[in-house]
């Protein structure tokens, strides 16, 4: 096991309380988080999402994708259910860091889109791994999920290792014309379900 529990503790949100629970990932160092709301560890299958860090969007209200967007809608759905867990991942840019994502940025500028970017400066596509997500997740007696997203790769990630995903919540939000291209290499060339 490669991840492990460290403390909780409560974090007030626009949306509501979150029970907040801190997460060391010994091969890295690497700090992950769960927000939590209410019963999680009742049995019944929780409301999910499994986010990826993305400081320039999360934190930055960047407007290049649609990860900030993302991450509010998630909470506020949570939040209006009054039960689910978020997730937050600490693999910036796909994996690649921030100073990488960056680096990726600017080739997009000069034209490169999301997937060629990275594959330019030596990198796959995408180089996340969920592997933790699993020991996450039961450390709050989490086995089965309803997951939000449009990634139909992070559906099979988890299943592969285990997690019960009973249900696909499509979590699209955050359209605007500076991520338009993006969002359309998201659906053409790595596999995301767009316009439902
Ligand atoms: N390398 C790279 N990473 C990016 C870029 N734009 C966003 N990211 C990162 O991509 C991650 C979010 O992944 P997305 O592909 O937007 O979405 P997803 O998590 O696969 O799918 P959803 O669950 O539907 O959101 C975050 O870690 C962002 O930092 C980019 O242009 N290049
Ligand atoms: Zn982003």
């Amino acid at each position: 096991m490669t991840v492990s529990y460290v403390e909780s503790s409560k974090l007030p949100t626009a949306w509501g309380v979150f029970d907040m629970h801190g997460f060391e990932d010994g091969v890295n160092d690497k700090e992950h988080l769960i927000l939590s709301m209410g019963d999680v560890g009742s049995g019944e299958p929780v409301l999910a999402r499994v986010h990826s860090e993305c400081l320039t969007g999360d934190a930055l209200f960047s407007l290049r994708c649609d990860c900030g967007s993302q991450l509010q809608a998630a909470l506020k759905a949570i939040a209006d259910e009054g039960r689910g867990a978020l997730l937050y991942l600490r693999q910036e840019g796909r994996g690649i860091g921030l100073l990488n994502k960056i680096k990726a940025y600017k080739l997009q500028d000069q034209g490169a889109d999301t997937v060629e970017a990275n594959e330019q400066l030596g990198f796959g596509a995408d180089m996340r791994d969920y592997g933790i997500c699993k020991v996450m997740l039961e450390h709050l007696n989490i086995k089965q999920v309803r997951l939000m997203t449009n990634n139909p790769r992070k559906v099979k990630a988890l299943t592969d290792q285990g997690v019960d995903v009973v249900e696909r919540l499509p979590l699209q939000t955050g359209q605007n014309p500076h991520n338009a291209k993006y969002l359309a290499t998201k659906a053409g060339k790595l596999g995301h379900l767009m316009g439902e």
